[in-house]
């Protein structure tokens, strides 16, 4: 039988086979037209990753700041092609679909002499160093900071600090014991948020560790102030920190350092305990209880009480986390309302909803004039300083 060109034929492989050997030239084409088709289909199929990855190049939103921002033309090419490529790596991998935790690359450590871990006893049995999520409660005792140094060598940690009108007075003692215990031994840039930046003091810094004084408004009420340290965060990692650190720590300036804070803080996202709450069951938290408040947690939901003075991670999640309790605040604005406790109501209803990959104890946040400290605090890390509201605040 000669195939012709009958309609009703099945258009499917086994057709086309049974009536191939013995068929005409119109069967030798087809056949062609198959194996051209065949051709393009598989060069297609060898393309499709590079494709992919030049489709999140135009897609993501970070590639198109870097086409956009005049900010970033001052970085060469190569270091262009690097954060490029970085932000790719991101995306394609830890894309916002399949984001998950553990598709982090496990770092390489060199040859580490130290104490084994026991498996049969415990480091601390008197707090609670894991959450029901699996992140670790970081507590004194409970990690090996020589194992955490190896794995985090060659990073850069920004630190964003707000100075905004008379809480520069703080800048020279908190500079000064961050440079004696924060991040040891590693790239340090502090970023130093202000409209005084004549009042920013030099302060010695170890190498590898810089100020950078970025100049902002002010407002006139102090919790505004506060609030808007989300916006500026959130705008600053986009033009900025994602280009210049692989992690920010978000600290008030109000405290100074007083033992080892290092890599063992560092997660994709990480909030601390606030201490006056760590021990309250959750419907003394104070969050925001409004319903209508884009921070409004129910009474029967809630894992911490988080603190608004020392979050952060990785520069992207914490570039989500800004812009979202920014957003939540503005729609709050638009319906005059403003959050109880303000940034950190915002912050707490955030990090209910995307849990913190680790969460510091209050060593790393404490205020020995307010509180009394437990035999399980061992170390006190970061303490308040006292500071009088009447003195400070508005002026
Ligand atoms: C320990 C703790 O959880 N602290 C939080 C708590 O307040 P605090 O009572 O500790 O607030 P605060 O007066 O320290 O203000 C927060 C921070 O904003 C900056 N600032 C503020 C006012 C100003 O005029 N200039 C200026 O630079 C400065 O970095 C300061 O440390 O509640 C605030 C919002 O209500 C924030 O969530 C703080 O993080
Ligand atoms: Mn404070």
């Amino acid at each position: 039988m000669i195939q012709g060109p009958d309609n009703s034929a099945p258009s499917n492989p086994a057709f086309l086979s049974t009536d191939f050997w013995g068929g005409s030239s119109k069967s030798w084409l087809c056949l062609v037209l198959l194996l051209a088709a065949c051709l393009g289909f598989y060069s297609n199929i060898f393309n499709l990753i590079p494709r992919w990855e030049q489709r999140e190049e135009s897609q993501s939103p970070e590639a198109h700041h870097l086409q956009d921002q005049p900010d970033s033309l001052p970085l060469s090419q190569d270091k262009h092609t690097v954060v490029l490529h970085r932000l790719l790596l991101e995306k394609t991998e830890v894309s916002e679909g399949d984001c998950h935790m553990d598709t982090c690359k496990i770092p390489e450590v060199p040859r580490l002499v130290y104490p084994k871990a026991q498996v049969l006893q415990p480091t601390r049995t008197d707090v609670l160093v894991m959450t029901p999520w699996f992140a670790p409660i970081v507590w004194d005792g409970t990690f090996d900071s020589a194992i955490l140094d190896a794995q985090f060598r060659n990073i850069t940690i920004g630190m964003t600090i707000f100075a905004i009108k008379k809480y520069t007075v703080f800048l020279k003692l908190f500079l000064e014991t961050a440079e004696k215990y924060f991040m040891v031994g590693h790239k340090v840039n502090y970023y130093v948020f202000t409209d005084r930046p004549a009042d920013v003091p030099q302060v010695p810094l170890r190498q590898g560790r810089q100020v950078v004084v970025l100049e902002v408004r002010n407002y006139r009420r102090w919790q505004d102030v506060c609030m808007h340290r989300m916006e500026m965060i959130s705008n600053f990692s986009r033009q900025r920190f994602l280009h210049e650190v692989d992690y920010l720590v978000c600290a008030d300036v109000d405290m100074k350092f007083s033992d080892r804070v290092g890599v063992e803080i560092l997660a994709p996202l990480f909030g601390t305990l606030h201490p006056g709450f760590y021990a309250a069951d959750r419907g003394s938290f104070t969050y925001e209880r409004r319903a209508l408040s884009q921070a409004y947690i129910p009474r029967d939901e809630g894992d911490f009480y988080y603190a608004g003075a020392f979050f952060g991670g990785s520069v992207l999640e914490v570039h989500r986390l800004t812009a979202a309790c920014h957003q939540a605040m503005m729609a709050d604005w638009a319906r005059g309302l403003e959050a109880v406790w303000h940034d950190e109501s915002h912050l707490n209803r955030y990090l209910l909803y995307h849990k913190p990959s680790k969460v510091l104890s209050p060593e790393y946040l404490w205020d020995e004039r307010m509180l009394r400290r437990p035999p399980y605090l061992r170390k006190l890390r970061y303490v308040a300083v006292p500071k009088n509201h009447a003195e400070i605040r508005n002026r």
